[in-house]
């Protein structure tokens, strides 16, 4: 029997955690504080931008929205992360992808100081995570609500074949890096990859981020496989579907991801509990 993994049930968990966390802080003097930049007006991007700002608000976590036209320079954003970067209420600030062509993101991300990082985005997080540091530093919030999400299943990583489709640095490749760490055995699959069907097929987990609507069909996947979803698309009728054919591979896969109540809400759990890391890890740090 196929067992569909709740991401709205585990998000709720996660966050009622994070709720406990805020009230330790409060009592000892720190409100965590998340800064979110969006340029621009993407639809989806504004919608999940208001999710974060009220998830945060309802959490207790003090939460700022700074929203600029498509047309802000590059420079206008530089000096909003370093003032952002001064603020002692922000502990976490993450500038929402995508952005409008004319901007360079990495940039941006760059020019965020690394211990407010909260999106795990920053070249030295990105580094560290790479090359498996011990000690607290952030890591981006999909793989890191996918790991929770894998773990609730008791998902046994050691000498797991892994095939990630989608090289991206919001998904693909942290979500690579965790599980090499976990000494998982992981192939990524990119557009120029030979055989990518014969990847998937030995994989004992595929998480699929590509984009495109039903790419994963039930005749892709290894019997028994766990199969994670990270794809929002939307049908012609308006309807929210993953790059999973979730009907067809249910009935093959051993556990699955629903598109949307999926890897989607355990993303901003994930960057709820991460600010909160973020202000208890400042706050050891000032200790020395
Ligand atoms: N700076 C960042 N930008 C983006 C990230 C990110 O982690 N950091 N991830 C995505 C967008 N995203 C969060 O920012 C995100 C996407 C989807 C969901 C979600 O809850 N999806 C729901 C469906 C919502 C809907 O109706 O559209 C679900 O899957 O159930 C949360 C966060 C790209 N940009």
């Amino acid at each position: 029997m196929v067992k569909i993994i709740d991401g709205k049930a585990l998000a709720k968990q996660e966050n009622e955690k994070t709720a406990h966390r805020v009230e330790k802080l409060k009592q000892k003097g720190i409100v965590p504080g998340l800064a979110v930049i969006l340029a621009g007006e993407d639809p989806a991007s504004l919608v999940y931008v208001r999710n974060k700002q009220r998830k945060a608000e309802k959490l207790g976590i003090y939460s700022i929205q700074k929203n600029f036209p498509a047309t802000v320079d590059q420079a206008t954003l530089l000096q909003t992360i370093e003032a952002l970067n001064d603020d002692p209420k922000v502990h976490g600030i993450l500038v929402q992808e995508p952005l409008p062509k004319h901007l360079n993101g990495q940039a941006l991300v760059a020019a965020i100081d690394p211990q407010k990082d909260v999106d795990g985005f920053h070249p030295l997080n990105v580094g560290k995570l790479y090359n498996h540091l011990p000690g607290n530093y952030p890591v981006a919030c999909t793989p890191r609500g996918i790991i929770t999400m894998l773990d609730s299943l008791n998902f046994n990583y050691v000498g797991a074949k892994v095939a990630i489709v989608g090289r991206s640095i919001l998904v693909g490749r942290p979500m690579q890096a965790l599980l090499i760490n976990r000494d998982a055995t992981v192939t990524m699959i990119g557009r120029q990859t030979p055989d990518p069907a014969a990847i998937i097929k030995d994989a004992d987990l595929v998480i699929v981020a590509t984009g495109k609507a039903n790419f994963l069909t039930a005749s892709m996947v290894k019997p028994g496989a766990v199969v994670i979803d990270v794809g929002i698309n939307r049908t012609p009728e308006g309807k929210l579907v993953g790059d999973v054919n979730f009907e067809q591979v249910k009935a093959v896969a051993s556990a699955i991801t629903p598109v949307p109540g999926g890897v989607g809400p355990m993303t901003i759990a994930s960057l709820m509990s991460q600010t909160v890391d973020l202000a208890e890890w400042s706050l050891e740090n000032a200790k020395g």
